[in-house]
Formats: structure tokens, sequence, C-alpha cells
């Protein structure tokens, strides 16, 4: 990756993300209990659960677009509910199935990309100053859609859209990036192609933040460093990858025995 595109934010608030005490609650359901998390500007964390644990509630706090039942969210070192949540969402690069499905197929994928500046899906009346435009044409480069700026985003692979998103997610140069199941419906070569760039991103010690959701520990890029275990919307373990991402716990997060191995900073699990 070229320097240019590459976030800096020397100054950046102690946490980026401050979770405490934090319930989710619809009707009778808790689908967050007693969440207490943080997240450092330096952190790369992966979530880890099964189905219905609860990951996707836990970005879309992240991402202020939910408020907790109770408990307090911190995102950026403001207080959601007490800060204007249209101010906070730009400084947060997110990309999730829910924010595709809104982006037109005919759009431009370079516009995809360049519009997210003005936190709008695809190009309207909106003016790009050459500033905008250069970022976008780095990150689209870095992010491998380069050649298909021009291409609507419906022709495009699951690969490529999932790049391309985040790409989009990058523009505005964020302080947190999320990414919610990045690795679904990907083959396999478009898996180890985003774990790759992924981890790359990682390295970067200007790179945002970054959380990661997926339910598959294949999918965890080397370098990421925290990870955080749910199940049914309560925190199993987090922490430093090296002691949360065990067998024992991994095995009490999905509910069956699994045996986990680690080799060359990748990791895989299989039922005992
Ligand atoms: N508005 C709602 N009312 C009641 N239950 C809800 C509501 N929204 C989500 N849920 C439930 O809360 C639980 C957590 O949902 P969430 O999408 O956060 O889980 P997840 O871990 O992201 O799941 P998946 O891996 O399947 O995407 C699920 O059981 C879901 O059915």
């Amino acid at each position: 990756m070229s320097s240019s595109a590459v976030p800096d934010h020397p100054a950046g608030p102690d946490s980026v993300v401050e979770m405490q005490g934090v319930d989710v609650v619809r009707g009778q359901t808790h689908l967050l209990r007693g969440v207490d998390w943080t997240v450092l500007p330096d952190q790369r964390w992966v979530v880890l659960g099964p189905n219905g644990a609860g990951k996707t509630t836990l970005l879309q706090l992240a991402a202020a677009h939910m408020h907790p039942t109770r408990g307090e969210v911190r995102l950026l070192g403001e207080t959601l509910g007490a800060v204007d949540v249209f101010e906070l969402r730009p400084r947060i690069g997110l990309t999730s199935a829910a924010l595709a499905q809104r982006i037109e197929p005919g759009e431009r994928t370079g516009d995809v990309v360049v519009s997210a500046g003005y936190a709008v899906v695809g190009r309207w009346r909106e003016r790009y100053d050459i500033h905008d435009l250069s970022r976008a044409a780095v990150l689209m480069q870095q992010w491998g859609v380069a050649g298909i700026a021009h291409r609507p985003f419906g022709t495009l692979s699951e690969g490529e859209r999932k790049r391309a998103q985040i790409a989009r997610a990058l523009m505005p140069d964020p302080e947190l990036l999320l990414l919610d199941e990045p690795g679904a419906g990907l083959d396999l070569g478009g898996r180890e192609d985003l774990v790759s760039r992924l981890s790359d991103l990682a390295a970067y010690a200007c790179a945002p933040a970054q959380v990661l959701v997926t339910h598959h520990v294949e999918e965890i890029p080397p370098g990421y460093t925290h990870a955080l275990l749910l199940r049914g919307g309560e925190v199993v373990a987090a922490g430093p990858v090296d002691g949360v991402l065990t067998a024992e716990a991994l095995s009490e997060t999905f509910g069956l025995p699994l045996a986990l191995e680690r080799t060359d900073g990748r990791f895989t699990a299989r039922r005992r």
C-alpha cells in the first residue's frame, strides 16, 4: 500500500470504544447482556460467536447505529445519547451486508467509493475535489478494484464487492473500522486474498482501530491482536488473542468440543 491513503491520527482519544454494563433488550429478549469492552486505537479485534450470539448488535452499537438499553457506550471519546450521531458516524468506517444492500446495483464502483466522503451511497450533486478523487483512486488501487472503477456495482463478484466496500469504508479516513463478516460468501481464493489484505492493513501503525466479526477462525488475519468471544449475548472471554483464543474458550462459545490449531499466525478449528 502506498502511504498517501494511510490514515494519520497522532492525537486520538485514549479509547476508541468503551462499553460498560451494556444491555440491549428487545421485548423479552436480551440481545446483549452486561457487556464490558474497551478497544484502543492500536488494537485489531476479532469478534467470534455462533449465529444469534449478538455480534451484529455489538457492531451496530460500535457504529453509533443503535443505543444501549442500559449501560454506557463511549465512541471516540463521545458518549452515545449525549452526542449527535450524525457527526460521529463519518469518523467510523463500517462494512456490512445490510449496507451493501443499500447500494444501487447500477452505481459506478468508483462513485460507491468516493461518495463515502459525503456519507451518501452513490453520487448525486456533491462536488468532489482532487483530494477526494485521488484518495479514492489510491484506496481502489490498494483494495484491487481500480481496474473495475467504471463497472456498475451490481456486476461485481462477491469478492470485488467486499473489497470495494472496504475501500469505501476507509474513504473518510475513519478512526475506527468495523467489518461485519467481510469473508461471507467468498470462495477460498477470495477469502485468502481478503485475509492477506486485512493483515497488511492491521500492520500499519497509523491505520484505524479495527473490529472484524466472523464465525470462522480461519478468517482471522495474522496481526489481529485481540479477540472477543460472544455467546447468547454475553461475553465468554475478551482480551489478547493468545490468552482468549483457546480450544476450551472456543468450545464453550460454540457449544461443541473443538480442537484449535495455529500455524504461521493462522487458525483452524475442527470438531474433536
Ligand atoms: N429487534 C429484535 N427483536 C428481537 N430479537 C432480535 C431483534 N434483533 C435481533 N434479534 C435477535 O437477537 C439475537 C442477536 O442477533 P445478532 O444479529 O446480533 O446476532 P449475530 O451474532 O450477528 O448473528 P449471525 O451470526 O447469525 O449474523 C438473534 O437471536 C436475533 O434473532
